[in-house]
């Protein structure tokens, strides 16, 4: 490939436009994007009571703080809205052993997406009839778990999954347990306003039994003839970050009459309709995410109306919010390396406009993939202190090796942030620490629980001895060649990222 001549310095460049005009206030905390403890005392921000500065010197930076009082206050409020229907919590926008904890402690249920979630929810004594096991591509491994755990479902999306249970089950019910309870996912064909790789329902993708094919139906006879399985009912998942609850409602409407389809076919009255997660919440001050309350409101209606005209009594309801519990109630703490200006002219030379400062941070897209992934948009502010100094366009970017390892593409910050001071962004609970990776061999951030003014660190951070563990050769494992002949530089374990 011929290499491309130079050309001038602004012709790649892109213009501010996307930041939009500086906010009078920079520092601001708006109470849409930020925990519900977040507050400035003399200027610097507090979450669950304690300064940002002392949470980074005690656990180091980068560093996910979580506000659990936010975090279970948005779980009651799901509870409190859906009161004659199951909450469950998606555990893959965030999962450890304390947060199956409060999730079962607060009554609510739980869904696992991998043999390992759901191992996780167990070993931290999570009840296993209140679990539902997802996936599209589940093994015999993880499905014998789920079977032998007996977990309240197996949310199914295949018919080679179909194929894989049925002996699992049998062997169950030969051994004198009960059949192994199900639902049917179904793909119902909505196109959900959101990013492409996180809708679910269209129907070129790989999730679930596609409902306009009569795959969904054919699925639940299937199941409803197996006598080791038991079809509790179906569920409907349309994807994530969703605003608008048009989507829910028609994926509602779709998957009662689906329902009715089944219950025409065979006779079976199902109990259980499971809703899927997908609400989204407020990354930037201008989004506007619906309540639990309103959602809750709406697919009551959707739901009764529709099993009233088809004669069907109204079957328990479930949701399966994740983002919506984890989310918000997290900020990641980050602390200011290089500062890289960006000039239309010459470096150094006074007068040439600045088109925007690169802000890198001591994390970067192996702690959130998001905006790289999605080109997701994050709230973040200074947060050691206050600034009145004029605001610069800004992005946050990380210490990856990758052009595209953004945090935040555009923001204003005060002009005087320096190396050393600490970035705060706002809703980074969910799909941040669970989608981290260890790319460059950076080393995942630690999160740190606060409340009413203690602080306990739920997960530690990643140490170079646990990443080269798994290095047959770091580990002493395996030697595939000489060893070298000068020993191995010492390396300290711990903070170093
Ligand atoms: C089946 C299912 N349920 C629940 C969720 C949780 O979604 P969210 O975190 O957007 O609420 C997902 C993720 O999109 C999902 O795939
Ligand atoms: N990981 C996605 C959401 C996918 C949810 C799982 N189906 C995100 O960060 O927005």
């Amino acid at each position: 490939m011929r290499a491309h001549p130079a050309g001038p310095l602004h012709g790649n460049i892109q213009q501010p436009s996307a930041a939009g005009a500086p906010p009078s206030d920079l520092g601001a905390l708006d109470p849409h994007v930020w925990p519900r403890s977040a507050e400035r005392i003399d200027g610097e921000l507090h979450l669950g009571g304690l300064p940002v500065t002392d949470l980074a010197r005690t656990h180091g930076t980068p560093l996910f703080v979580l506000d659990e009082d936010d975090f279970r206050g948005r779980a009651a409020d799901f509870a409190s809205a859906f009161t004659d229907a199951d909450v469950h919590y998606a555990s893959k926008a965030f999962l450890c052993g304390q947060v199956a904890r409060w999730i079962a402690d607060d009554g609510l249920h739980l869904d696992a997406c991998s043999g390992n979630e759901l191992s996780l929810a167990l070993a931290a004594g999570f009840p296993a009839g209140r679990i539902a096991l997802h996936g599209n591509n589940k093994s015999l491994v993880e499905l014998q778990l789920a079977v032998d755990a007996g977990i309240a479902h197996v949310v199914v999306d295949s018919f080679d999954e179909i194929d894989r249970l049925v002996p699992l089950a049998a062997a169950r019910v030969a051994a004198g347990g009960t059949p192994v309870p199900l639902l049917i996912r179904a793909t119902v064909g909505i196109e959900a306003h959101t990013h492409e790789f996180i809708a679910t329902a269209h129907e070129d993708q790989k999730f679930g039994f596609s409902l306009a094919t009569g795959d969904a139906l054919t699925a639940a006879v299937r199941v409803i003839r197996e006598p080791a399985l038991h079809l509790a009912g179906l569920h409907s998942h349309i994807g994530s970050q969703i605003f608008d609850t048009a989507g829910f409602e028609a994926a509602a409407h779709r998957v009662v009459g689906l329902l009715g389809q089944v219950h025409q076919a065979t006779g079976e009255v199902l109990d259980e309709l499971n809703l899927g997660g997908g609400f989204g919440i407020a990354y930037l001050a201008e989004d506007d995410p619906v309540s639990p309350r309103d959602v809750a409101g709406k697919l009551r209606t959707v739901i009764a109306a529709e099993c009233a005209q088809l004669g069907l009594p109204v079957p328990r309801l479930a949701v399966e919010p994740g983002r919506a519990i984890a989310g918000p109630g997290t900020v990641t703490l980050y602390e200011i390396g290089t500062i890289k200006p960006v000039r239309l002219g010459a470096s150094g030379a006074p007068g040439t406009p600045l088109v925007r400062n690169y802000v890198s941070v001591d994390g970067g897209m192996s702690d959130n993939i998001r905006t790289a992934l999605y080109d997701a948009n994050y709230t973040c502010v200074l947060a050691n202190r206050i600034s009145d100094a004029p605001p610069a366009l800004c992005r946050v970017v990380g210490k990856h090796c990758e052009s595209g390892d953004i945090l935040v593409r555009d923001l204003w910050l005060p002009s005087d942030v320096q190396p050393g001071d600490l970035l705060a962004v706002a809703a980074t609970g969910a799909y941040c620490w669970s989608m981290a990776s260890n790319y460059n061999y950076l080393l995942k951030p630690p999160v740190v629980a606060v409340r009413g003014g203690s602080a306990a660190e739920i997960i530690r951070r990643q140490t170079l001895s646990d990443v080269f563990a798994l290095d047959a050769v770091l580990a002493g494992e395996a030697a595939p060649s000489p060893a070298p002949s000068q020993p191995a530089p010492e390396h300290p374990v711990g903070a170093q990222r």
